[in-house]
């Protein structure tokens, strides 16, 4: 069943520095099943973080149109964008951007507490930190751990609320590999249990875990690569072949 449609959506910046628009998106159009996870590869200045806020509602395209079930987002008022995000999505991010004044436990607590849903939230905590292996960080603050570490501790953050789906920005930029092969291996996991992620990055090997690869070029999806019976070995050179054919050698 489709969970995410985007269709024919475009986004034009107006330029600081001539009256020419910046045409970020000129014609994306994809479908997200749900349960899948997609990468979304491209050069640098392609339009993947435009695409990811469009669809964050974080952003509003210029045309086209962005449903999440049968909600379209651009019929969404502004005030309740901040609702729709929280009860919707779940947001995870290069920095881990966690709060240093609170807990690891109240960090995770924080979307179910804006949602004022608070209601069997030990419960929900105590499987979702067993899951990500960091039911004895749970009293620490996020200025005290690792950030393979934090980025565990946003992850369940951004899961807590059970969003129908994970948008991902570089979510394993800034770690090492050792820590990335153990943030990418979680995201297997929560797929294996149904959860729709969609991840930009610029990572082909973060992209060879996800069952599909979108790669954008010149505002357009240019070339989508499945999975299929790949391994992930496999997916990784498919994925450098087509970065190297298609987006002139960039990975
Ligand atoms: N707020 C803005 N105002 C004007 N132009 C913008 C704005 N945001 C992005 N752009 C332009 O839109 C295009 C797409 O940018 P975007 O950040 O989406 O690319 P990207 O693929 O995410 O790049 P990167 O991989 O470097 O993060 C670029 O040409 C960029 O300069």
């Amino acid at each position: 069943m489709t969970l995410l449609s985007v269709n024919h959506l475009k986004k034009e910046y107006k330029s600081k520095r001539s009256i020419q628009k910046v045409q970020a998106l000129k014609d994306v159009d994809f479908q997200v099943n749900e349960g899948e996870f997609i990468a979304i590869m491209g050069e640098s200045g392609s339009g993947k973080s435009t695409l990811l806020n469009c669809i964050a509602t974080l952003d509003k395209p210029t045309a086209g149109h962005i449903l999440l079930k049968e909600d379209d987002l651009a019929n969404l008022k502004n005030k309740d964008l901040a609702a729709f995000r929280r009860d919707h999505l779940g947001f995870v991010f290069q920095d881990f951007n966690l709060l240093d004044t609170l807990t690891v436990k109240d960090n995770i607590y924080l979307p179910l507490v804006l949602a004022k849903n608070t209601k069997g939230k030990e419960e929900k905590l105590a499987v979702l930190s067993k899951q990500l292996g960091i039911s004895d960080l749970l009293d620490k603050y996020p200025y005290e751990l690792s950030g393979g570490q934090q980025q565990r501790v946003a992850i369940g953050r951004a899961l807590i609320t059970k969003p129908e789906l994970l948008l991902c920005d570089e979510p394993t930029g800034a770690l090492d590999s050792k820590n990335a092969a153990d943030i990418l291996n979680l995201f297997d996991s929560c797929h294996q249990n149904g959860q729709t992620i969609l991840m930009v990055t610029h990572s082909s090997l973060s992209a060879s875990h996800a069952g599909r690869v979108l790669f954008i070029k010149d505002g357009r999806v240019f070339h989508q690569l499945y999975r299929g019976d790949k391994s992930e070995q496999e997916m990784l050179l498919a994925i450098n072949d087509a970065m190297t054919n298609l987006l002139g050698g960039q990975s």
